[in-house]
């Protein structure tokens, strides 16, 4: 975002958000009152029974049975630092009854949410109501700013929307008191809350913005308090109309639709002026690079501290990006550790995580197909897995593949469905899909995504996260695991590695709970179930009709066995029908994606390119590694000036039909230069999917071809 999003009266104004370090001096020490942590910690008692349909059990591992609270100036002063745990004891909302506002009470324990336990981050904060939500006043002191860690999946929306949503309660309750008569109080609260935000919230994706949204709606239920959406993708003309009826009490937005908001419509400028609460939540992306400038110029339209209180939160925050959250928070501000002092995984010790290293490219879509086919044998009638690629186009590449592929190789076959959510697909068909992939029951579903989806999204009941290549850093494979195993429950972790990934491991994850599973382990135990599932299929799929997540199972195929054991030869003759040039597209973004995590690697560029010569060849049937120039190389920083070896082996799977570098027509414009793939096709020789085989059998069909045109291109637009 340019500059001049600045406000010129504002630009000098002293801006309590991301100074030089040196200019702010961390001077208070505050950590959580004895009570504060003992109900913390009751919180985290063995929690169960809670009604939510999703979640059957929300209980805590022991390890997690601890909230810590940690100075600020721990790193100034260790010796003022502290850390303390206290017992588990059982605990209820009820309570912190006497905290929470009475609308809020009954959100949460009546209607909608009808929770029983609050988590240990919820318990933590709802301790320090009501203080935490009081409203500003000219001298009002404390620790109004919050920086909190918790764990992926533990309840961290509900944690900053309650005391946000208490503030706004309490400031509009303050708003008049002094009024001649109740009507002119009326009239002032009315001004009020039409023409002012209370909270704030900015989130790094537009489904965590609507997600969030939700969650606030929920939240405000038995209140007169309104929430608005600002997102990217959708329009920003009904964003605007929204904005100006009722009361902007609750204002959700990702950073570029609220810095436009802010810079072009003056209304939204100013009801933002006297802004009372801002969260940050995924706070270490939005501090990190990429967002980092949007929310510091975001920041300078809004109030500072201690008028403007802030709060952060986030399952992960590396040293570096803590010290930025450090500057933008007010110096009296408390940070909540909820992680066990001894434990500094950031993932749940009961989502256990497996890591294949595989020998070979080639192993890859057989790899992957069999975890997909693992998960449904293990989760009969309840399986939800969401697969994480690198880049779109990789995305959108496995996406069209699985799809094609999952009929004659998984479990579930036809009855599997899948989705497909990234950045070049229209909002509203992401927003299908997420909305789709959340509510199915199915029992066989299948998320492929790119990281939009890694963080803060709810999906409940996601039974495994595969992760294909590495991500782009810990955090991220942290937030892409937290998919899984949500509010207490069971969940699963596995990570595929190409061989010139082998080192990140041992380099980036070296403190993860993470297993080895080599990859004939994992196809001598699918073919174990599968061979379960043939003896006896009725007793097999019994836990599915006892389950409660399917409302009708997706049925297997009679032979279980025999779909396991011919997958690889599937695999082998699908290679026929890839589109070389998508394959080239595909090979040059994840270049592209390597050049920026190659410190992760510890391998050399000339080996990263080697290896993604050998998945172009190996894995994915292509006669010749895909040519790209030394001039491009460059550009995307991957150069290398080791000779490229000889390819021969794999020729047979599509050297002879379609010569390397020819285009083959292409699927219905889902082509190169992106644009949005709302078809399923990309990757695709024309003609060669079922679907596309229909339209093209219908196209010589008529003779109108130009409205054949329009119904190929309609879905690829925007
Ligand atoms: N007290 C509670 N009891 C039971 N379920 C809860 C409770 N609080 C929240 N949940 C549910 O737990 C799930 C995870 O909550 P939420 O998305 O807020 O987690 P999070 O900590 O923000 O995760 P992430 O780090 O991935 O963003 C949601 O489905 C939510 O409705």
């Amino acid at each position: 975002m340019s500059s001049s999003l600045v406000p010129l009266s504002r630009a000098s104004r002293s801006i309590r958000g991301i100074l030089p370090s040196s200019l702010i001096t961390v001077r208070s020490i505050h950590l959580l009152s004895k009570t504060g942590i003992a109900s913390a910690c009751r919180a985290e008692a063995s929690v169960s029974a809670l009604s939510l349909p999703s979640c059957r059990h929300f209980s805590f591992t022991a390890q997690s049975r601890t909230a810590t609270a940690t100075s600020l100036a721990s790193d100034v002063d260790d010796s003022r630092a502290a850390t303390e745990s206290i017992e588990d004891e059982n605990a209820t909302f009820e309570g912190f009854k006497d905290r929470l506002h009475p609308a809020v009470y009954k959100a949460l324990v009546v209607k909608p949410f009808k929770l029983k336990t609050p988590s240990p981050v919820q318990a933590a904060v709802f301790d320090m109501l009501p203080g935490i939500a009081e409203p500003y006043k000219e001298g009002i002191t404390g620790d109004r700013d919050l920086l909190v860690k918790a764990k992926t999946g533990t309840g961290k929306t509900i944690g900053f929307l309650v005391p946000a949503i208490q503030n706004r309660l309490a400031a509009i309750e303050n708003v008049g008191k002094d009024a001649a008569s109740p009507h002119e109080r009326r009239r002032l609260v009315q001004e009020y809350a039409r023409h002012t935000v209370g909270t704030l919230v900015i989130s790094p994706t537009r489904e965590l913005a609507t997600q969030i949204a939700t969650e606030a709606q929920k939240l405000c239920e038995h209140t007169d308090l309104g929430v608005k959406l600002f997102t990217g993708g959708a329009s920003r003309v009904m964003q605007l109309r929204n904005f100006r009826q009722g009361t902007p009490d609750i204002v959700v937005s990702t950073p570029g639709r609220l810095a436009d908001f802010l810079e072009n419509e003056s209304d939204v400028k100013e009801a933002l002026e006297s802004l009372n609460v801002l969260v940050l939540d995924e706070a270490d992306t939005l501090l990190h690079m990429g967002f980092r400038q949007e929310i510091e110029n975001i920041l300078t339209f809004l109030p500072d501290a201690p008028e403007r209180q802030t709060f952060m939160f986030s399952a992960t925050m590396p040293p570096a990006v803590m010290q930025v959250a450090r500057q933008a928070l007010s110096p009296q501000h408390k940070f909540l550790d909820i992680v066990p002092p001894k434990d500094h995984s950031p993932v749940h010790a009961h989502i256990p995580q497996y890591h294949t290293l595989l020998d070979s490219a080639a192993q890859q879509i057989p790899h992957i197909l069999r975890l997909i086919a693992h998960d449904q044998l293990s989760n009969p009638g309840k399986s939800k897995v969401i697969v994480f690629f690198q880049t779109t186009k990789m995305t959108q590449l496995f996406s069209t593949m699985l799809r094609e592929l999952k009929r004659e190789t998984l479990p579930a076959g036809h009855g599997s469905r899948f989705y497909e959510i990234h950045s070049k697909k229209a909002q509203s068909s992401r927003d299908n899909a997420s909305n789709e992939f959340r509510n199915d029951r199915s029992g066989a579903s299948v998320l492929v995504t790119s990281d939009v989806s890694a963080r803060g999204v709810d999906y409940p009941g996601v039974t495994r996260v595969i992760q294909v290549g590495v991500p782009a850093g810990r955090e991220q494979y942290i937030h892409r695991v937290g998919r899984t195993g949500r509010a207490g429950m069971s969940g699963r972790g596995d990570f595929v590695l190409l061989p010139h990934e082998r080192k990140f491991i041992s380099s980036v994850l070296s403190d993860v709970p993470i297993n080895h599973l080599s990859a004939k382990e994992l196809e001598e135990a699918t073919r174990e179930l599968a061979a379960k599932h043939d003896d006896d299929p009725k007793a097999f799929m019994s836990s599915a009709r006892s389950g409660t997540s399917a409302s009708a199972p997706a049925r297997f195929a009679p032979k279980v066995q025999n779909v396991v054991e011919g997958m690889p030869q599937i695999v082998n003759d699908f290679f026929d029908r890839l589109d070389p040039e998508a394959v080239r597209e595909v090979f040059v973004a994840t270049l592209g994606f390597y050049s920026t995590t190659i410190d992760d690697l510890h391998v050399s560029r000339g080996e990263v390119l080697e290896g993604m010569r050998e998945w172009a060849t190996e894995g994915l049937g292509l006669a010749e590694p895909p040519h790209v120039s030394e001039a491009m190389l460059k550009k995307i920083g991957m150069s290398s000036d080791g000779e490229p070896r000889q390819y021969s082996d794999r020729r047979r799977f599509v050297g002879s039909r379609t010569p390397f570098g020819m285009r083959s027509g292409g699927a219905f414009g889902e082509r190169s230069g992106g644009g949005n793939n709302t078809r399923t096709s990309y990757g695709m020789k024309r003609g060669t999917s079922p679907r596309e085989r229909e339209w093209t059998r219908e196209r010589s069909d008529r003779r109108d071809s130009a409205l054949w045109m329009d119904r190929g291109h309609a879905g690829s637009r925007r």
